[in-house]
C-alpha cells in the first residue's frame, strides 16, 4: 500500500470589487451619461467574471460591493457576494483615504474565504477588465502560485491589475487606490511578467476603452458601447466621432 501523499490541486477563488454604481466610473463622465457609464460598468463586471469562471482551478468568485444591482448581475451569473457596507464615496472623501473602503473590503473578504475553504489561493481582480482572456490570467495564476504574494501591474505602470496571496499564511494585505503598484511592490508582493495586455488593460478613462477596444472587447462590453450615447470625444484619444465607438 502507497503512503505517498497525493498530490494538491491548486485551487483559487477570485475577488472582484465594485463600489456604488452612481459614483462608479467618475473618470468617465465626460463621455457617457449616468445610465450609459451604469451599463458599461456592469458590461464590464460581467465579461470579466464570464472569463475568470472558464479558468481551470478557479472555484469561486466573489464580488465585494455595496450596490443591490451588482449584488443582483453578480449571483445571476453564479458567484457570491460578500456585502460591503457603503463607506462615504470616494468623490465626497477630502481626507486621502477614499481607498480605505476597498481595501478594508477587500481584506475582510479574503478573510472570509480563506476561513470557508481551507488552503486556497486569493486573488483580487479589477472588475473592469473587457479584453481579460482565460489564458492570461490561467498563466498569471501559475506564476503567482511560486508562492506568497504577487502583483499584475496595470498597462500604466502605475495601478494592479491583480493582486495574489497564494500562500495560506500570507494575509493578501490589499493597497489598492491610485500609485497602487508601488505600494504593493514596496509590500512585498513580487512582480509578475508576461505578455498579458488584456488583463493589464483595466478601464478608467476614455482613452483606456481605446485600448481595450484595439485589443478586443468580451460581448457585453461590446453590446454596451454599440448601444451608448457618446456624448463628448475623447481627448487625445481615437473616439473623435461623437456616437461611434
Ligand atoms: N466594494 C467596493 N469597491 C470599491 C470601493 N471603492 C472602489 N471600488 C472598486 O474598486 C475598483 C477601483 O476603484 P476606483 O478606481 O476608485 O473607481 P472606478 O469606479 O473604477 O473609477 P473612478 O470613479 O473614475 O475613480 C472599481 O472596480 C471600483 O468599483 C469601495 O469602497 N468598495
Ligand atoms: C484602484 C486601482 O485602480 P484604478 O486604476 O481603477 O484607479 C488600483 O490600481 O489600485
Amino acid at each position: 500500500m502507497s503512503t505517498a501523499t497525493p498530490p494538491v490541486t491548486p485551487r483559487a477563488h477570485v475577488l472582484v470589487a465594485v463600489k456604488e454604481l452612481h459614483v462608479a466610473k467618475t473618470r468617465l463622465s465626460g463621455v457617457f451619461d449616468v445610465a450609459d457609464r451604469t451599463g458599461l460598468v456592469l458590461s464590464m463586471l460581467r465579461d470579466t467574471l464570464s472569463v475568470v469562471r472558464d479558468v481551470d482551478s478557479v472555484v469561486g468568485v466573489t464580488v465585494v460591493t455595496p450596490d443591490p444591482a451588482v449584488a443582483r448581475l453578480a449571483r445571476s451569473v453564479g458567484a457570491h457576494v460578500y456585502a460591503d457596507p457603503a463607506t462615504p464615496s470616494a468623490e465626497v472623501r477630502t481626507d486621502g483615504q477614499g481607498e480605505h473602503g476597498l481595501n478594508a473590503a477587500l481584506a475582510a473578504a479574503a478573510d472570509h474565504v480563506r476561513r470557508s475553504e481551507q488552503g486556497v489561493d486569493v486573488i483580487a481582480l479589477q472588475a473592469d477588465l473587457p479584453s481579460l482572456r482565460s489564458d492570461e490570467f490561467g498563466e498569471a495564476l501559475a506564476a503567482a502560485r511560486i508562492g506568497g504574494r504577487s502583483v499584475v501591474v496595470d498597462h500604466h505602470g502605475t495601478g494592479t491589475a491583480a493582486l495574489f496571496s497564494c500562500d495560506p499564511s500570507v494575509p493578501l494585505d490589499p493597497r489598492f487606490g491610485p500609485g497602487s503598484a508601488q505600494r504593493h511592490l514596496e509590500s512585498g508582493a513580487r512582480p509578475l511578467h508576461g505578455h498579458w495586455p488584456g488583463l493589464r488593460t483595466d478601464v478608467d478613462t476614455a482613452d483606456d476603452l481605446d485600448t481595450a477596444r484595439a485589443l478586443g472587447v468580451g460581448p457585453a462590453t461590446r453590446a454596451a458601447l454599440d448601444a451608448a450615447t457618446h456624448i463628448a470625444a475623447s481627448p487625445g484619444g481615437n473616439s473623435s466621432v461623437t456616437g461611434a465607438w
